[in-house]
């Protein structure tokens, strides 16, 4: 009778809990293993994933939570657009390949360029540890101990967790359950701070909106100027007996 009415409570109590909007952005270096995460999280095959170009938009229902996941391509020369996605983000998805030991130091620098820029210190990271399944895969601690992951995340004030996973283990609700807890902690540790951080995202995207619309209306500045030369030189061509009477 009791544990009924512990259900009946916390049932309400979720219930009556707002819906809520969260961004995540999910980096990480090429071939760690981003879009085969993505695509188990979405209940389709991680199998057959093509290195991402650019970025891939998931959205997804979390219980009380409507989620966008920006799956970001981890290529070294797209790796620049990671920046325009921060703003918005609630928290950071980091994926690593725990099988490829020998780019553990590119990860790590990668990792500390993440956490430091100032529109990511301070949320909530989840470092996914995958390829678990792979023979030599890295565990946990050697993986915390590689990126030097207590010193970076308490430079930074991030809160952290780490979860070994696989990917290809399964999807849907087969996924490996250590995804579906780290992204559970993620949401959770989100929604605790969820104002602040709110109110962050919305200063920090006005912010972002604004010097995007002054880079554009430089950018249209030049190309007119450009425009404006290319005519006069053009005039000065045909009719140089004009310039010569003004
Ligand atoms: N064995 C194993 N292979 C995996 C796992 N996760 C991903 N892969 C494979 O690793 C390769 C890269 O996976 P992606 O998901 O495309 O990696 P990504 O991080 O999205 O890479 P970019 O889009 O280039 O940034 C693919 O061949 C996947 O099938 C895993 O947990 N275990
Ligand atoms: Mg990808």
């Amino acid at each position: 009778m009791f544990s009924l009415m512990a259900n009946c409570c916390s049932w309400l109590k979720r219930w009556r809990e707002p819906v809520r909007k969260v961004t995540l952005v999910m980096v990480g270096l090429d071939n760690a293993g981003k879009t085969a995460t993505v695509k188990g999280i979405q209940g389709e095959s991680p199998e057959d994933v093509a290195p991402t170009v650019g970025f891939s938009k998931i959205d997804l229902k979390q219980g009380r939570f409507e989620v966008t996941i920006f799956d970001l391509g981890g290529g070294k020369r797209i790796r620049g657009i990671w920046k325009n996605y921060y703003a918005e983000s609630y928290g950071v998805i980091f994926v690593v390949d725990s099988s490829d030991a020998e780019r553990m130091e590119e990860t790590k620098e990668t990792m500390s360029e993440v956490l430091r820029h100032p529109r990511i210190s301070g949320k909530p990271i989840l470092v996914l540890a995958n390829k678990q399944d792979k023979e030599g895969a890295l565990a946990e601690a050697d993986v915390i101990e590689c990126l030097s992951l207590e010193k970076l995340v308490n430079e930074h004030k991030c809160l952290c967790q780490i979860e070994p996973c696989s990917a290809v283990m399964g999807y849907g609700k087969k996924i490996d359950k250590s995804i579906k807890k780290g992204l559970y902690w993620l949401l959770h540790i989100i929604a605790q701070d969820f104002d602040a951080l709110y109110e962050r995202i919305q200063k920090d995207t006005t912010e972002q909106k604004a010097y995007e619309e002054q880079e554009k209306r430089e950018r249209a500045e030049r190309v007119r100027k450009i425009r404006e030369e290319r005519y006069f030189f053009l005039c000065d061509f045909l009719f140089p007996e004009e310039k010569e009477i003004v």
